[in-house]
């Protein structure tokens, strides 16, 4: 038997589980100077995962496996390697790291599973390099990667306002069973702003008040009046760049689901189930009908990014 006192140590590894979200409700304002829209937002984080492994390396760099991992960029467009740099710049450390990301959140579906992978990244490097900045820095750095990175640190529900970045977290009681009809073909976040633009030349404000009864239905566990309250301004911009996603929400209500909607900026479908059993009866529809290239279960809420393991690797 080996001795594993005397085995060489060849590296450490850190892991990091994120998950990623759905937009209970998503209102949007009309765009800004800085070309974002101002938002408000519920978000619920899915027990969909991206897991994050940090090794060490000479360089900066990133590696994807997963369902849809050619999709993936592994040069510095990566959200994973932008969260490295930029807490490596924050913290003067010079040093270099390897993220493989394991991808099991959709990509390009609207629940964001780069700004996930940014999140878990950020904490894996800060574990790795030993760095241990505060929560605020994180979540500081986590808003220059982009609007959704916070919420991927912080999980559970959220009520997010500005780009989607400032949170305030909210009640919420129970589980809520979830069926994501997914696409191949994504949809581009910036794209799909700018439809919701064109199909609405006229909007001068925000609604910023319109989730009082959503967030009471969370407050009280109450499932079917969640379901009913489900809304997303982004929806019919997507609707109108993927047509037939009419098909997919329809299958899906008609599966008896207590609500339908479009995941954030699309194109996954996101149902609400009466149960874990129901959230699989609505997604065999959905594959059943063909309106979905593939299709997940999940449950909400569930935590932020957050170390799974910490090991010497031998
Ligand atoms: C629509 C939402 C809903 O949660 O999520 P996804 O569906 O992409 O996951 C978010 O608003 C997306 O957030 P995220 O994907 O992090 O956006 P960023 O990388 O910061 O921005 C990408 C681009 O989206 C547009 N954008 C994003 C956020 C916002 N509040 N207004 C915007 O107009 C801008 O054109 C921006 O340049
Ligand atoms: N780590 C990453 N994982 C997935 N996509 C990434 C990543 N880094 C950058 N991207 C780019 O961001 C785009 C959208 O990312 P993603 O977060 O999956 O979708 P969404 O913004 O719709 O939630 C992808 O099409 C890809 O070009």
């Amino acid at each position: 038997m080996t001795d594993l006192r005397l085995a060489p140590r060849t590296g450490r590894e850190v892991r990091v589980r994120a998950p990623g979200k759905v937009n209970l409700s998503l209102r949007v304002g009309p765009r800004r100077a800085d070309g974002y829209h101002p938002v408000a937002t519920v978000f619920q984080a899915v027990s969909v995962y991206e897991d994050v492994v940090a090794t060490a390396a000479d360089d900066i760099s990133v590696s994807a496996s997963g369902p849809q991992a050619d999709l993936v960029p592994t040069d510095d467009q990566n959200l994973a390697v932008r969260a490295a740099r930029a807490l490596a710049a924050r913290t003067g450390i010079a040093d270099g790291v390897h993220l493989h990301l394991h991808k099991g959140v959709p990509v390009a579906g609207g629940m964001a599973g780069g700004s996930a992978d940014a999140a878990a990244a950020l904490l894996a490097c800060d574990a790795f390099w030993g760095t241990g900045l505060p929560r605020e820095e994180l979540h500081e750095i986590a808003a220059e990667l982009g609007a959704d990175v916070p919420f991927l640190l912080m999980g559970q529900t959220a009520v997010g306002s500005g780009r989607g970045d400032l949170l305030t977290a909210a009640m919420s009681r129970g589980e809520y069973h979830w069926a994501f009809g997914v696409r191949e073909s994504g949809l581009s976040t910036p794209a799909v702003y700018g439809e919701f633009d064109r199909l609405h030349p006229g909007r001068d404000r925000l609604e910023a008040d319109g989730d009082v009864a959503l967030l009471h239905a969370l407050r009280a566990g109450d499932a079917p009046a969640l379901g009913a309250l489900l809304h997303n301004d982004l929806q019919d911009a997507a609707v109108e760049l993927a047509p037939d996603l009419v098909e997919t929400l329809s299958v899906a209500e008609d599966a008896g689901a207590l609500g339908v909607v479009v995941s954030g900026s699309g194109p996954t479908v996101a149902a609400l189930g009466r149960s874990r059993q129901h959230a699989l009866v609505i997604a065999a529809a959905m594959t059943a009908a063909g309106v979905a290239d593939s299709v997940l279960t999940a449950s909400g809420p569930v935590p932020g990014a957050r170390v799974v393991a910490g090991s010497d690797v031998l």
